[in-house]
């Protein structure tokens, strides 16, 4: 690792040499969690993204993890799902289903996905249904602060404006306070029409996890990390600050490139 510590208030830093180092960290670090929430709770709920995260993840598809992992505890979720059909290819589900859940033993009542037969507005609702469902019967904790779902871990990409889940700079629905997922249908990034799990939800949950590499990105890691005065607000990975839970940066050095004064070692 080229460096590791806790950078200010942004959480802990995780820099890794190269690709496959990070691989095998983030590996580590969600078979060190499941372990963790199938000891204290019985399972683990995790809650993925889309985007270049799945890659990143695919260690945990081989030995040992593939064996070790007690893969029939987990409950899978989407931070945030593109409203398009799950065969389509810009569909997060189809990425994680290929990428991953059909490589693992993954129970298939414990994958929820949403309805993608329905509007993005429709389809945020019965999400937000799905997972009160689930609180309810605590295969999802609540926060001990707020009525929201507490997950065990929220896996996260950040694109290079900034944006995680499907949560952009400048949109409204970064003040979005009541609901705990919600819709958009004027994403930047197409396909235009998403839901998204809001901040209060991604804030709530136990552990969170920002996974970002390559050098198009430094610069919104440098916005979203280092203490840059008022510029800084517009980026929204900098606006994931767990209340109790715990947050993690998984970088590689391109995109730990602009971060102010960190000694790496060599
Ligand atoms: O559109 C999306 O983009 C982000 C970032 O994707 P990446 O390929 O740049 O890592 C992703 O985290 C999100 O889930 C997805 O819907």
């Amino acid at each position: 690792m080229a460096f590791s510590g806790v950078k200010n208030d942004r959480g802990e830093l995780r820099i890794l040499e190269n690709l496959d180092e990070l691989r095998t960290d983030l590996a580590d670090y969600i078979a060190e969690l499941s372990e963790a929430a199938v000891k204290e709770r019985g399972v683990f709920a995790v809650a993925l993204s889309g985007g270049s995260l799945i890659g990143l993840m695919g260690k945990l598809c081989e030995a040992p993890y593939n064996k070790t992992v007690d893969w029939g505890k987990w409950y899978i979720f989407w931070a945030d799902e593109r409203v398009v059909a799950k065969s389509h290819s810009d569909s997060n589900y189809k990425l994680a289903k290929d990428g991953l859940l059909s490589k693992v033993p993954i129970v298939p009542s414990h994958v929820h996905s949403i309805n993608d037969s329905v509007s993005a507005e429709e389809a945020a609702d019965e999400y937000t249904f799905v997972i009160r469902q689930l609180v309810k019967s605590r295969m999802v904790s609540v926060s001990d602060i707020s009525d929201c779902p507490k997950f065990d871990l929220i896996l996260l990409g950040m694109g290079p404006d900034g944006h995680v889940a499907s949560l952009f700079p400048n949109h409204a629905v970064l003040d979005e306070k009541d609901e705990w997922v919600t819709f958009i249908t004027d994403s930047p990034k197409p396909p235009p029409e998403r839901i998204t799990f809001t901040l209060p939800v991604i804030n709530s949950a136990s552990n969170v996890a920002i996974v970002v590499t390559g050098e198009t990105k430094a610069e919104a890691v440098h916005l979203a990390i280092d203490n840059i005065g008022p510029d800084s607000q517009s980026v929204p990975a900098r606006l994931v600050q767990p209340t109790k839970g715990k947050l993690v940066w998984f970088l590689d050095k391109p995109a730990a490139s602009k971060l102010d004064s960190l000694q790496f070692s060599e």
